[in-house]
C-alpha cells in the first residue's frame, strides 16, 4: 500500500496548468484568475463626499453651535455624478450628496442633520474638523497598486474590486473539460425501477456535480456495462475532447472489472493500493494511444473505486486538487480544521479514516460527528445527504472517543470559496 500524499504527488505531478481565456467579468464568477492584477483607476476615483450634508471650508463652521449656528450662501448642488467644480468663497458652501466629488476650495462635510437644510442659504449647528467625512482619491487604491494575485478565485468580493478598479474583462483559466464514466452492469438510471442485483447510478452525478462545482466544463456523463468493449468505445469517443476522464467502478480484485482489465497492461494507468478507508483501489494516469492520436497529449484519468462512499472521498482528495492544479488556482488543497469529537467511532486499522462527517460551528468551538449512525462504511450513498465535510483520522488510531480532537474538512464548493 502507499500513502496518500504518495498518490496526490503522482497525480499533482502529472497536472499541467490550461491555457488562459478572456471574459467579461459576469462570466468570471468562481474562475481562477490567471493574471496579477494592478489597479486601473485610483479607488475611489475622485475625493468625495461619504454624506448627503454641505461641503464647506472648516474655517468658516468652527464656531457653529446650535446656540449660535453660522448662516452659510449655498452656491451650487452636487448629486452623485455632477462634474463641476465651483468655486467657494468664504462664506459660501455647495450642497453634496454622497459620492459627489468634493470641491476643491471645501475641506469639510457638514452632515445634513447638522444643518437646517437650506438650499439657498443653509444655517450650520455643528462645526466640522478639516477632512472631516471627506474620502480621498486613492485611499484605497492607488493606479498600479496590486489588486488581484494570479491564482486566486473570482469570488464576488473578487469581482466587485476588478470592475471598480477599472475592469471589465479578466483572464481566467480555460475550465478543464471533464467526462464522467461510470461502470457497472448492475447500474440502472435515476428513478427507474430496480431488478433484483440493480442499483441506481448515483456516482454519475456525484461525480459530474463536483466537478461542476469545482469548475470543470461537462463533456459527457455516460454510464456503460462492465464489458470492456463498451468501456473501450466510451474512451475512443471522449479521450480527445477532454482534459480530464473520471471512470468509477471496476478497479479492485473483482473478476468483472473493466477499468482495470482495459487500461492495466498498456501501464498508462497504474492501479494502486492506498492507505485509506474508504478508496483503497485508486487508478490513476494519462491516456495515450489507441484511444488518443500519435503524440497527442491525452486526458488525465482517474480510475475512482464504485463504491459511493468512495468515489466521494476519492474525489475530494485526488480529483479536486487536480482540477484546481489544472486552473492553476492558489489553493490546491484545502486547509484543515481541528474540531472536537461530539461522539466516538470506530476506525479502521492501518489506513487513514476519511469520515463523512457533520461538522458543526459553536460558541464552543467547531465540533464533529459521523455522518452516518454505523460510522464508516463506503456503501452508506444514504449518509452522504448529511454530510457537510469530513473527518479525517490517522492511520495509527484505533478507535475516536467523545472530545478526542481530530482534523475536519468542511466542503466547500470552489464557485463560492475565498480561500
Ligand atoms: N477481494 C477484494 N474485494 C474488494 C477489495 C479488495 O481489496 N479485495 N476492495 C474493496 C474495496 S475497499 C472497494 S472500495 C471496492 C472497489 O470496488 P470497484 O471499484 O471494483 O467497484 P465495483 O465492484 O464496480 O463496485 C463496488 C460497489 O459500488 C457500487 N457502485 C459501483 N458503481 C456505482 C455507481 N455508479 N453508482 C452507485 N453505486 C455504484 C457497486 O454496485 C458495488 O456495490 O472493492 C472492494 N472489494
Ligand atoms: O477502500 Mo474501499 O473504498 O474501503 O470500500
Amino acid at each position: 500500500m502507499i500513502e496518500v500524499e504518495t498518490q496526490l504527488a503522482r497525480v499533482l505531478a502529472e497536472t499541467r496548468p490550461l491555457s488562459s481565456e478572456t471574459v467579461p467579468l459576469s462570466a468570471a464568477h468562481g474562475r481562477v484568475i490567471a493574471e496579477t492584477v494592478t489597479s486601473r483607476y485610483a479607488l475611489p476615483p475622485w475625493t468625495n463626499s461619504a454624506m448627503d450634508g454641505y461641503a464647506v471650508r472648516s474655517a468658516d463652521v468652527a464656531t457653529a453651535s446650535t446656540d449660535v449656528p453660522v448662516t452659510l450662501e449655498v452656491v451650487a448642488d452636487l448629486p452623485a455624478g455632477a462634474s463641476a467644480d465651483p468655486a467657494l468663497s468664504p462664506g459660501q458652501a455647495a450642497r453634496i450628496m454622497t459620492g459627489a466629488p468634493v470641491p476643491a476650495d471645501a475641506d469639510a462635510i457638514v452632515p445634513v442633520e447638522a444643518t437646517d437644510g437650506g438650499e439657498r442659504r443653509v444655517s450650520v449647528t455643528a462645526p466640522a474638523a478639516a477632512g472631516a467625512h471627506i474620502r480621498s482619491a486613492g485611499e484605497d487604491r492607488q493606479p498600479g497598486d496590486a489588486l488581484v494575485s494570479a491564482g486566486a478565485r473570482a469570488g464576488a468580493e473578487v469581482l466587485s474590486a476588478l470592475a471598480s478598479a477599472g475592469y471589465g474583462t479578466i483572464a481566467v483559466a480555460r475550465r478543464p473539460r471533464l467526462a464522467v464514466i461510470a461502470t457497472g452492469s448492475e447500474l440502472v438510471a435515476p428513478g427507474e425501477p430496480l431488478d433484483r442485483g440493480q442499483i441506481p447510478d448515483s456516482n454519475s452525478l456525484l461525480i459530474s456535480s463536483l466537478a461542476v462545482e469545482h469548475g470543470a466544463a461537462l463533456v459527457d456523463v455516460v454510464r456503460v456495462s462492465d464489458d470492456v468493449d463498451d468501456l473501450d468505445a466510451a474512451l475512443r469517443r471522449l479521450s480527445d475532447r477532454c482534459d480530464v476522464i473520471v471512470l468509477t467502478g471496476g478497479v479492485s480484485m473483482g473478476a468483472y472489472d473493466p477499468v482495470k482489465e482495459l487500461l492495466s497492461p498498456g501501464g498508462q494507468v497504474r492501479f494502486e493500493k492506498v492507505a485509506m478507508q474508504p478508496g483503497k483501489p485508486q487508478g490513476f494516469g494519462r491516456l495515450g494511444e489507441p484511444w488518443v492520436g500519435t503524440g497527442t497529449p491525452g486526458p488525465l484519468v482517474f480510475g475512482l473505486p464504485g463504491n459511493p462512499v468512495s468515489a466521494w472521498v476519492s474525489f475530494l482528495v485526488f480529483v479536486r486538487p487536480c482540477l484546481r492544479a489544472l486552473q492553476a488556482a492558489s489553493l490546491v488543497e484545502d486547509p484543515r480544521l481541528s474540531a472536537r469529537a461530539e461522539t466516538g467511532w470506530r476506525t479502521p486499522p492501518g489506513r487513514r479514516q476519511y469520515l463523512p462527517a457533520r461538522i458543526r460551528l459553536t460558541d464552543a468551538g467547531v465540533l464533529v460527528a459521523p455522518a452516518a449512525a454505523r460510522g464508516s462504511g463506503s456503501h452508506l450513498v444514504g449518509s452522504l445527504a448529511d454530510a457537510n465535510g469530513y473527518a479525517i483520522v490517522d492511520a495509527s488510531v484505533e478507535r475516536v472517543h467523545e472530545g478526542d480532537t481530530v482534523q475536519v474538512v468542511p466542503l466547500v464548493s470552489d464557485v463560492g470559496a475565498r480561500l
